[in-house]
């Protein structure tokens, strides 16, 4: 089966002052359509940089990222964003809402951008999805920390991504958030989406299909 997300040995570097950070040091991954796959590993070992490349917001200094058998790495940025919103969705731990716009607002909006005939799941379906019935009029200032979260991940899945990329999305949830959090990124594997996952959390770990584990920038 071709892999919805593929990168091949993927490096990163980053100047701190005088000193050179090597923040990926030939990373290479894939996830199939269907996957819940975890990276772990301990601060600093280069979880949101990878995920920031895998989601062509970053560029990687060497090496090559195809999603849904497209080259996402080394074009230009209109390139990447029409390819992100097209195939990949995007759930950051500090909210990947526009704060101006409402949330109905924010999943017309990646529902737009995708630029697809597709039928979408309307925004009510998808704040039901997520637990926030009738919450659509609501702007991102309003809602609480999980509340929040929840909101991103309606965006997110707003352009029925093939490719989901989470980075942290429960790192400060409390525990039945973080398991109804938990509980849709499964269910959107199950239904056919390949999910990428950077976590501390062994809940997370628990539901994955697989765990790439993430040191000094290296895959183990
Ligand atoms: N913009 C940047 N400028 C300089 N160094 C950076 C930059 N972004 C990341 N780094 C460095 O790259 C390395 C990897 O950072 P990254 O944020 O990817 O790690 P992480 O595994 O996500 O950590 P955490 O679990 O704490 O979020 C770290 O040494 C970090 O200091």
């Amino acid at each position: 089966m071709t892999p919805v997300l593929r990168a091949e040995r993927l490096f990163r570097f980053f100047h701190a002052g005088d000193e050179e950070v090597l923040a990926l040091c030939g990373v290479s991954l894939q996830v199939e359509a269907g996957e819940l796959v975890a990276v772990t590993g301990p601060s600093g070992a280069g979880k949101s940089t990878l995920l920031s490349c895998l989601a062509g917001i970053d560029e990687p200094d060497g090496g090559s990222v195809w999603v849904a058998g497209r080259r996402l790495s080394r074009q230009p940025e209109a390139v990447r964003a029409t390819l992100r919103a097209r195939h990949i969705g995007v759930l950051y731990q500090h909210s990947n809402l526009l704060e101006h716009l409402t949330i109905g607002r924010n999943i017309r909006l990646a529902q737009q951008l995708r630029q697809r005939r597709a039928p979408h799941d309307g925004v009510d379906a998808l704040l039901a999805t997520v637990g926030l019935d009738g919450r659509g009029s609501a702007l991102p200032g309003d809602l609480s920390g999980g509340e929040s979260v929840r909101a991103g991940l309606a965006v997110a899945l707003a352009n029925d991504p093939a490719m989901l990329i989470a980075d942290e999305p429960t790192g400060e949830l409390d525990e039945i958030t973080e398991r109804l959090v938990l509980r849709l990124l499964v269910a959107r594997a199950a239904a056919g989406t390949a999910v990428l996952v950077a976590s501390h959390s062994r809940a997370v770990t628990a539901a994955a299909s697989r765990v790439v584990h993430l040191r000094d920038g290296r895959a183990a």
